[in-house]
């Protein structure tokens, strides 16, 4: 059984479909990667997959419907990270990177809603990985774009879920974290989990992801293997752009290089 599968996913808003005959289905141990345009709706599946959005279509996390699991239940098997940053709140790194073992604790009100050993050792891992273990004391509204993000994505990772879906998790990052966060988000998924990413960077995607879904103004256009996806007239016909590639230490890679 699929980790999480969507079949005939559709997303209407304001009258206009935006994600149209979305099906596909996640392993265990599979990195992949949700890539087209700007518009082409990735963040709009990604909202739905995680029930932010109404939608028509099946999805099943583990085999399930996710709308008909507590809330608590649905928020430890599946993290998200969102493409927008709404933080406003002046709480520190490490307490916003808590909030992601929110779904493992009790309540505030019957006293027993504090941090286990377990939830610190997660938190921790969490904070080190995604190099912001140094800036944990610090308020969030007072780091860099790159950090915010990083402390953002420390926080999915804190929730240990079997899936996780993050929208453009390196957007914001120097190359050095770019390649860091992929690295990591690849040992994540040979743990055994299943990612999903929306990127902009097809050199990264072509590097990193085992498998890739092509969106073009709703509807998928190609899935597959890096190298079956990210070809000649595919670029073209969806990003009108072109690619130049080749091959490094056995691996193929490619770079967008120009309009068409
Ligand atoms: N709440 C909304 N109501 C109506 N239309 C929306 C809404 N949110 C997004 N859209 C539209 O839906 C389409 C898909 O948006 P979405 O954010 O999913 O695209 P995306 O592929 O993630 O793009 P980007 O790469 O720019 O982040 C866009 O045309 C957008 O203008």
């Amino acid at each position: 059984m699929s980790l999480l599968e969507a079949s005939a996913l559709q997303v209407r808003l304001g009258g206009k479909p935006l994600v149209r005959d979305l099906s596909f289905a996640l392993d265990a141990g599979e990195l992949l990667g949700l890539i087209g345009p700007n518009g082409a709706g990735k963040s709009t599946a990604l909202k739905a997959l995680v029930q932010l959005l109404p939608h028509s279509g099946a999805i099943r996390l583990d085999g399930r419907d996710p709308a008909t699991l507590p809330a608590r239940e649905r928020g430890r098997r599946i993290a998200y990270l969102s493409q927008n940053d709404s933080l406003q709140w002046p709480i520190s790194v490490r307490d916003l990177v808590a909030l992601g073992r929110h779904p493992y604790r009790g309540s505030w009100w019957r006293g027993d809603g504090g941090l286990g050993r377990r939830d610190d050792e997660a938190i921790d891992k969490a904070l080190r990985a995604t190099d912001v273990w140094h800036l944990r004391g610090r308020k969030v509204t007072e780091l860099s774009g790159g950090e915010r993000a990083r402390a953002r994505l420390a926080r999915v990772l804190a929730v240990e879920a079997p899936v996780i879906l993050a929208d453009e998790p390196v957007a914001a990052l120097d190359p050095r974290h770019q390649l860091r966060v992929m690295e990591l988000l690849r040992a994540q998924s040979r743990q055994g989990r299943g990612l999903i990413l929306v990127l902009h960077d097809l050199t990264l995607a072509s590097r990193f992801c085992d498998r890739l879904l092509l969106l073009d103004r709703g509807r998928p256009v190609a899935s597959g293997t890096p190298d079956t996806v990210l070809t000649q007239p595919h670029l073209r016909a969806v990003y009108g752009i072109r690619a130049v590639s080749g091959r490094h230490q056995g691996q193929d890679y490619l770079l967008p290089w120009e309009c068409v």
